[in-house]
């Protein structure tokens, strides 16, 4: 199954950001949309979401999907401890026991179980942005969307937490929608990527990564095959 995106276009006032939008997502890939500041890519998430209303054009199979939205910055519960930043999301879905056992599993898989009674704001960022990864992922939503989250983070925290995203992601293959203007986030973790325009938006190229995501790194040479495509695409 995969969502379609339509010849959606979207304004703000005189501002034409998407135009003539095209796009599918495929159910258990990574989808990584890669483009310049500005482009209207978090305009893309808040469509896809729901949240905002394109002008013009559809967007199908969202409807009746839960999502689960990742952000730039945590946005954790500094009065909870970590363990409860997870628990609290699922206390809707699921049992005390089932949630004791999700916290636990995704929590060591991040490698905070041993963090689980400290209090968000006594880790370090890197910590932090791990333990928003693990709570998006723990949330049993179909479509994961994510927005920047690796953004202004330095190489060695960024590696280690697009490993956690790879653990995470074996899983149950969840569909996520990621939204970057870093080719690296989009080489790592998208199974397919497509290449935006400046605005007024279009898509200029998408691209299907073959290499396994347990192959894919800064050095592997498929990857780096791929790395100069994406710079040769955005020259
Ligand atoms: N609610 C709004 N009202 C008016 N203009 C908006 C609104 N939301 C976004 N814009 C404008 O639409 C354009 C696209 O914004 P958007 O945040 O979607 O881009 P982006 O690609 O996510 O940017 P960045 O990479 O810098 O986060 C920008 O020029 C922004 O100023």
């Amino acid at each position: 199954m995969s969502y379609a995106i339509n010849e959606v276009s979207k304004n703000f006032n005189q501002l034409e950001v998407l135009k003539d939008f095209n796009m599918e997502i495929v159910e258990h890939k990574v989808t990584c949309i890669l483009g310049p500041s500005g482009c209207g890519k978090t305009t893309l998430l808040n469509l896809l979401s729901g949240i905002l209303e394109s002008d013009s054009g559809s967007i199908s199979g969202f409807q009746s999907k839960t999502i689960s939205y990742l952000f730039q910055e945590p946005r954790l519960l500094s009065w909870k401890t970590t363990a409860q930043n997870v628990e609290y999301i699922l206390k809707d879905c699921m049992s005390a026991p089932e949630r004791k056992a999700i916290v636990e599993k995704v929590l060591t898989m991040v490698q905070l179980w041993e963090y689980k009674d400290y209090y968000t704001d006594k880790i370090s960022g890197g910590m932090q942005q791990r333990l928003a990864i693990a709570r998006a992922f723990a949330y049993p939503a179909e479509i994961l969307l994510m927005d920047e989250p690796f953004k202004s983070l330095d190489l060695e925290i960024k590696l280690s937490l697009f490993r956690c995203f790879h653990d995470l992601w074996k899983l149950d293959q969840r569909t996520v929608v990621l939204v970057t203007h870093d080719i690296h986030d989009a080489l790592i973790l998208g199974d397919e990527i497509y290449i935006l325009s400046k605005k007024p938006t279009t898509v200029r190229e998408k691209i299907i990564n073959n290499v396994p995501h347990k192959c894919r790194n800064l050095k592997d040479k498929q990857t780096l095959l791929l790395e100069e495509r994406l710079y040769g695409m955005l020259a």
